[in-house]
């Protein structure tokens, strides 16, 4: 059975599923690094989220309610398991104070201030610098720490803003400054997850695996990863520097290795792409696909945003299965909370959208007496 009869089947049981055509995400959905070229004119829509917990202290509780929020500043500031340093070679980065366990939060900030992405270069400056004098001169000072790599190339506070403005969500179309999460460098195998969460409007960085004390804290600046040329060509071209991450300093066999099974993820997500848009092949054939996405995955220590996405894949396409596909799909949906809740907390509101969705498929029948493996081949149709 085809993906179209399939899926024409589905929706006459489920009648109120969506089919998948709309939900396969960008690689770099949500994350990525500071951004780089402003190209198309657009409208700047985003104003900067105020500090809501000052804000709501000054109106609700007066003085009493300043101190409570300062007191909370002061808490946060002590929770955090990291300090600002230099690192050899990177400029200043993220480094943990205490080991920090995989899917522990590490920070959560609000943008000193947000831009437009899709602006002209002038009106960009233009906005930049009015931000940059509206900041108090706490704020003020810490921005004009920050890194410019375009030396005079732009003017001083919109070189900074270009270096380090962090995307605000998927597709984002507005980036923000932070004073922290602004100093995390790259590696290509990187340890946390920077997340654009709109609930609460502040960016959050998850461990993406166990932080040893001592340890840099790195984010991706590319969303997903390419070949270690293609890698280097963007870093070098957007960020100015040459990565000499644990990846990029493989030896030249291992890399090439690396490279094929890279090439092989991006091949695999093409076709998904292609699949969850209408494409004329079968379920089955998808989900094997990605049940070998998992493979190189694993192969490539890959435990990034990656994991959501192609889980959620799965989701949508056990979705399209006649028989036993609502069983896999609540597994899948299971799956994607727990990635979810891994890279951006259990707060995020994709988080939250995956466990409601979980919940509904609650009821889905499991299959029962089945070992390991036997699951593992049922739930990704690799019989047959
Ligand atoms: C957003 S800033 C990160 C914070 C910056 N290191 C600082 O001192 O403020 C991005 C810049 O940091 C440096 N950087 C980030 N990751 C790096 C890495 N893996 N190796 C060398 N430099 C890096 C590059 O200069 C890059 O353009």
């Amino acid at each position: 059975m085809r993906f179209r009869a399939d899926w024409k089947v589905h929706k006459k049981v489920c009648g109120k599923l969506k089919p998948p055509s709309t939900q396969h995400d960008p690689p770099s959905y949500n994350a990525g690094g500071p951004y780089s070229e402003p190209k198309d004119l657009g409208s700047p829509t985003n104003q900067p989220p105020r500090d809501t917990t000052i804000n709501k202290a000054e109106s609700v509780q007066g003085l009493q309610g300043v101190v409570t929020s300062l007191n909370n500043e002061v808490l946060e500031s002590a929770s955090r398991p990291y300090t600002i340093r230099a690192i050899a070679g990177k400029g200043k980065g993220l480094v943990a104070t205490r080991k920090i366990a995989k899917g522990k939060w590490i920070l959560s900030e609000l943008p000193i201030f947000t831009l437009p992405k899709r602006l002209d270069i002038r009106a960009l400056e233009h906005q930049v610098a009015k931000e940059v004098e509206s900041l108090n001169d706490d704020h003020r000072r810490a921005f004009f720490d920050l890194t410019n790599i375009h030396g005079n190339a732009y003017s001083q506070p919109f070189g900074i803003a270009k270096t380090n403005a962090l995307p605000l969500g998927s597709n984002a179309s507005s980036v923000g400054l932070f004073l922290d999460a602004s100093r995390i460098n790259h590696s290509c195998r990187h340890n946390a997850q920077n997340n654009w969460n709109e609930n609460i409007g502040r960016l959050t960085i998850h461990a993406l695996r166990d932080i040893e004390e001592g340890q840099e804290i790195t984010i991706h600046y590319m969303g997903s990863t390419g070949e270690y040329e293609e890698r280097q060509r963007f870093l070098r071209e957007k960020f100015r520097f040459d990565c000499k991450c644990q990846l990029c300093s493989l030896p030249l066999a291992q890399r090439n290795l690396s490279d094929a099974r890279l090439r092989e993820i991006q091949v695999i997500d093409r076709v998904i792409g292609e699949f969850c848009r209408g494409g004329d092949f079968k379920p089955e054939t998808a989900l094997k696909l990605l049940h070998r996405m998992f493979r190189l995955f694993d192969e490539e220590s890959i435990w990034d945003a990656s994991i959501a996405r192609a889980y959620k894949d799965a989701y949508d396409i056990a979705r399209c299965i006649e028989n036993g596909g609502e069983s896999r799909a609540r597994v899948f949906a299971e799956r994607t909370y727990a990635a979810r809740c891994v890279a951006e907390g259990n707060d995020s509101p994709v988080a939250q959208k995956m466990k409601q969705a979980a919940e509904e498929l609650s009821s889905a029948k499991m299959p029962q007496g089945m070992n390991d493996g036997e699951f593992k081949n049922w739930l990704w149709m690799l019989d047959g």
